[in-house]
């Protein structure tokens, strides 16, 4: 059996480059963008939607509508319509209030219905715009809108899995697993607005990011949850249709790829397509024709007679918008400016979901961070000391780390051992000197995995400055500094590494003297703050 995630071709790791544009040639392409959305049950049938079902359980989540027995019919899934409603406003995309469901009509094993039901004629939504900038998006342009055409709810297929026969002599067979059958699917489709790959590339990022803050999807392109057709056209020629496009590299070299045949050809002076729109598929390397569109497919497009029109009152979609979060781009902003000052990376890294993540979202993360900063800089405020970017370094580095490494989510520890006020409390105390950082890191990640060894219970004992005492953390206050040079020439001497402290001390290797602070601080058992330890290391060595 295809182990489904590792299907498609290798990422590339190298950062991807624009398309070159040639003199004379304009480049377009539109998208059109299938996402599955995560909703609990499929689209027209009660069956578990779990796209991501091991290939090994095929058909375990499937009901007689899946596989299209005759006689069973579709009742549709509110949770989808209110998936696509949360997606269409953030687009700021004009609902249709009585969109239909229609049979697009085809014949494939993996449709055994022998029509998709889809949204042709009234879809959900018409029109809206995601826009792009320079400086969120690394697009060339200062801003950039991308327009919407519109939004469709529709089924996805079963899926079909291609592998040779076990029977001597025969051909390759076709397994369907109709887990997938009927599962929600929206397609967006965007207007032909992009003229190179980095705004493509950006509409996809930015796109991925807006489901998952939405919780709609996981948008996982490499795992199938997002397939994108990329149309592309040079000046006002016929647009070619590239399909079967696994993740965002294969998008960009495909249409690099396109876009100079297509030049070439036209260069040639010959005709792009001889039909009406050519579908090319990419295998890695180039494009090739998987068939020409207008000519062999007639989809004999008709109203559902099964299913009624999608009524959507007004109030619903004043209820469902005021549920909407604030738009991303005006979070990283907002946490750039006043009285936050984050870096754009840090900024970014709090509000937008680059991966589906169980253990936390990134709205709980940027409020508990917000609190935290929050309680921490109103405490500083009494005692007049303090130093705010320490929030958000601990929160990005130590406990989001802390908690992938023991699989804890952050809303428990949020809620109980580790609220915001507790952070704050216990990093006033690391501010203060009384532990060093390399042994707060350590109690850090001691209290969190007795937390989680006792089961997540909020019962673990959180009193910093006691736990400090019990193990004996503090901070040595009174450093006799003639010992700790002894113990530092100690440490050159025993290390036995001239060649090393030669290139620390003509500043060649510079950053080499973190090594001997390490060396320190494993011998002081961190009670020594590292920063005097290097003071003394410079002293030693007589480095200015
Ligand atoms: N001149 C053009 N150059 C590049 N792309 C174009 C051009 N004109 C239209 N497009 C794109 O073609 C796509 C048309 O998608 P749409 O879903 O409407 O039709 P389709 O591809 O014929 O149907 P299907 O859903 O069956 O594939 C859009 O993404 C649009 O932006
Ligand atoms: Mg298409
Ligand atoms: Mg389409």
């Amino acid at each position: 059996m295809l182990k489904f995630r590792s299907l498609g071709f290798p990422p590339i790791k190298r950062k991807l480059s624009n398309v070159k544009p040639i003199k004379d040639f304009e480049l377009t392409c539109g998208l059109e963008i299938h996402t599955q959305l995560s909703t609990t049950n499929k689209l027209f049938s009660g069956s578990i939607n779990n796209p991501f079902e091991s290939i090994s359980k095929p058909n375990v989540n499937t009901s007689y509508f899946d596989i299209a027995l005759p006689g069973t019919q579709p009742i549709l899934n509110y949770e989808a319509v209110l998936f696509a409603l949360k997606l269409a406003l953030s687009l700021k995309s004009t609902v249709n209030l009585a969109s239909q469901f229609d049979r697009k009509h085809y014949f494939y094993g993996d449709q055994p219905q022998g029509y998709q039901i889809t949204q042709h004629y009234h879809p959900f939504s018409k029109g809206g715009y995601l826009t792009l900038s320079k400086e969120f998006d690394e697009i060339n342009e200062p801003s950039k809108e991308i327009r919407i055409t519109q939004l469709q709810i529709e089924q996805d297929t079963a899926r079909s899995i291609y592998h040779q026969s076990l029977q001597q002599n025969s051909d390759e067979e076709t397994l369907i697993d109709f887990n997938r059958s009927n599962v929600p699917l929206i397609e967006l489709v965007t207007e032909p607005d992009f003229h190179d790959t980095l705004q493509v590339k950006a509409f996809i990022k930015k796109y991925q990011n807006l489901v998952r803050q939405l919780k709609i999807s996981t948008g996982d392109l490499e795992a199938g949850s997002i397939r994108i057709d990329v149309n592309v056209s040079v000046n006002e020629h016929p647009r070619v249709e590239l399909k079967n496009l696994p993740n965002t590299s294969s998008i960009v070299n495909a249409i690099n790829y396109e876009y100079k045949r297509q030049v070439n050809v036209l260069k040639n002076n010959s005709l792009i397509a001889t039909q009406a729109v050519e579908t090319r598929g990419w295998d890695g390397s180039k494009t090739t024709v998987l068939r020409s569109k207008e000519s062999t497919m007639d989809y004999r497009y008709m109203a559902d007679p099964e299913l009624p029109p999608i009524s959507l009152d007004a109030d619903v979609l004043c209820e469902v918008a005021k549920t909407l979060l604030k738009d991303a781009d005006e979070c990283i902003r907002e946490l750039m400016s006043e009285p936050y000052n984050l870096s754009k990376k840090d900024a970014k890294i709090l509000t937008i979901q680059n991966e589906f993540n169980e253990l936390y979202n990134n709205e709980e993360l940027r409020t508990y961070y917000v609190d935290t900063f929050k309680l921490y800089t109103n405490s500083m405020e009494d005692n007049k000391n303090g130093d705010p970017k320490i929030v958000v370094s601990w929160i990005l580095h130590e406990l989001l780390g802390n908690l992938k490494k023991l699989e804890i989510s952050l809303n428990h520890v949020s809620r109980d051992m580790l609220s915001p006020g507790k952070l704050a409390e216990f990093l006033n105390i690391v501010h203060s000197g009384v532990i060093s950082n390399s042994n707060a890191k350590q109690l850090l990640f001691h209290i969190l995995e007795e937390y989680k060894l006792e089961g997540c219970n909020k019962s673990i004992d959180t009193n910093f400055v006691t736990l400090i005492k019990k193990y004996d953390l503090e901070v040595t206050k009174k450093i006799d500094y003639a010992v700790l040079e002894d113990g530092c020439k100690e440490i050159i001497k025993d290390l036995n590494n001239p060649k090393m402290i030669e290139s620390i001390k003509s500043g060649k290797k510079k950053n080499s003297i973190k090594y001997l602070v390490g060396l320190g601080m494993r011998k002081y058992q961190g009670k020594i703050q590292a920063q005097e330890l290097e003071t003394m290391f410079k002293k030693v060595l007589d480095i200015k």
